[in-house]
């Protein structure tokens, strides 16, 4: 939630942001160039002498406030004039880019006979301008009539046109008479075209060059760069948080199978010590009770045989009061061992209760139950016991039949056993009329 949150916030923000760079683009790449007369900028003044004319010029002063100068223009030279050029270039051949300008603004008072006047941007370009030759170097020129006083005069870059006599005079091919504004070395105020004999003065005391960082396109473009670099930034995001997500469901996922696992193996062990005699590892009586219900469940269902033997350590109590009760103890569990390690997987050995075990087997008939109880009792009387030596034990053995009951079946077997009891111990009987 609080990520999410922090994600609205962010895209709000950008979403501003982008509101700001497009509404303001403007005012954000705004890049403004300034002849301010306070500033170390090179000069001159010149006239027409250079042309046969006889003009006078006389620069006034050169202060914080302004360049100012006068000149008189007299006839003498085909097209008297006179100017002021102030070099904004490192050199008169190594100019300023400023093909992204727009606008020019001017601060100049004009007193005098004439009211044109000539604005020219110049522009170095080898293709046509050589460093020995300072008129070649093109004439980006605007004509403006300085009448009406006015706070500043103001000219689009898109004003500007190549000033014919320079065209001509220079032989420049049509597909470099364009204006052109990257490589600017000069600006030159002018008087007119109208060649007005007599006194003029002027007062330059500022001027803009008026342009933008950087192409709008290339602008537009930043702005959508930005947001498809946002946008795959957050699809990576995204993306390597699901990832981490899917890593760490899977590894609780492994977890829980593998506590299930043990769970269920704990179960089972719960479940078989719930049936198991801790003493000897027999089955208790709740396992022979679910032995006999399954025995009992196959002879309904599927008529199989179900036999019981019922065995009986021959003269136990001697045993314990011989060598001791934990003594018993060891030969009771030996003796189940025993009996565990020679019995099929589908017989079930329980002990009954004291020193009395019981043999459930499933699908066996009386006979093999009397052979199984047979080899078991040779296998005990076989066996030597540590401490105790020789022990014996008796065995009954009944199976269901006819209308016989779980009851008849125990009692049939226990008579059994008693039977070989009487007989002397360490025998076998069968129950017979079952
Ligand atoms: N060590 C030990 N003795 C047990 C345990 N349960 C019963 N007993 C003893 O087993 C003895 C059984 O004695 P009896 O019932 O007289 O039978 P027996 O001595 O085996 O004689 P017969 O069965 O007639 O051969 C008793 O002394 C019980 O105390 C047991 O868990 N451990």
């Amino acid at each position: 939630m609080a990520a999410k949150l922090r994600l609205e916030k962010t895209l709000f923000v950008l979403v501003v942001l982008t509101a700001v760079a497009i509404f303001g683009r403007d005012w954000l790449l705004r890049e403004t160039f300034v002849i301010d007369p306070a500033a170390d900028f090179n000069s001159r003044l010149y006239g027409d002498k250079n042309a046969g004319g006889t003009t006078d010029t006389e620069l006034l002063s050169r202060s914080p406030e302004g360049f100012e100068w006068r000149c008189d223009l007299r006839s003498g030279s085909a097209y008297p004039y006179c100017g002021f050029e102030i070099f904004i270039g490192e050199s008169r051949t190594r100019g300023i880019d400023m093909s992204d300008y727009q606008k020019v603004r001017l601060w100049l008072d004009y007193e005098g006979v004439n009211t044109s006047i000539r604005v020219f941007l110049r522009n170095f370009d080898r293709r046509y301008s050589s460093a020995a030759d300072d008129t070649s170097t093109k004439y980006n020129q605007v004509e403006f009539a300085a009448d009406s006083p006015q706070d500043f005069y103001e000219f689009g870059f898109d004003d500007f046109f190549v000033a014919n006599w320079w065209l001509r005079e220079h032989n420049i091919p049509p597909h470099l008479s364009h204006p052109q504004f990257n490589n600017l070395v000069s600006l030159e105020i002018q008087t007119g075209s109208g060649h007005m004999l007599g006194e003029h003065r002027f007062a330059l005391r500022r001027v803009e060059l008026v342009g933008q960082r950087y192409d709008t396109a290339d602008w537009y473009l930043g702005i959508i760069l930005a947001w498809a670099g946002v946008i795959l930034g957050f699809l990576a995001y995204r993306v390597a948080v699901l990832t981490g997500e899917v890593r760490d469901r899977k590894i609780r996922e492994q977890e829980l199978i593998e506590v299930n696992a043990l769970l269920d193996t704990r179960s089972r062990q719960l479940e078989t010590l719930a049936k198991t005699d801790s003493l000897t590892g027999a089955f208790n009586r709740q396992g022979i009770e679910e032995a006999i219900k399954h025995g009992l469940w196959e002879w309904r269902h599927d008529h199989k045989p179900l036999s019981i033997v019922m065995m009986d350590v021959d003269h136990f109590k001697q045993i314990n009061d011989t060598y001791g009760h934990s003594v018993g103890d060891i030969v009771l569990a030996g003796i189940s061992s025993l009996v565990k390690e020679h019995i099929r997987t589908t017989d079930l050995f329980a002990r009954w209760g004291g020193e009395e075990f019981v043999l459930v087997c499933r699908n066996t008939r009386i006979n093999y139950a009397a052979h199984i109880a047979e080899k078991l009792r040779r296998l005990i009387a076989e066996h030597d016991f540590e401490e105790v030596g020789q022990v014996t034990a008796s065995f009954g053995v009944a199976a269901l039949s006819g209308k016989s009951s779980i009851e008849d079946l125990f009692q049939g077997a226990d008579e059994a056993l008693y039977r070989a009891k009487d007989k002397g111990r360490n025998r076998t009987e069968v129950a017979g009329g079952l």
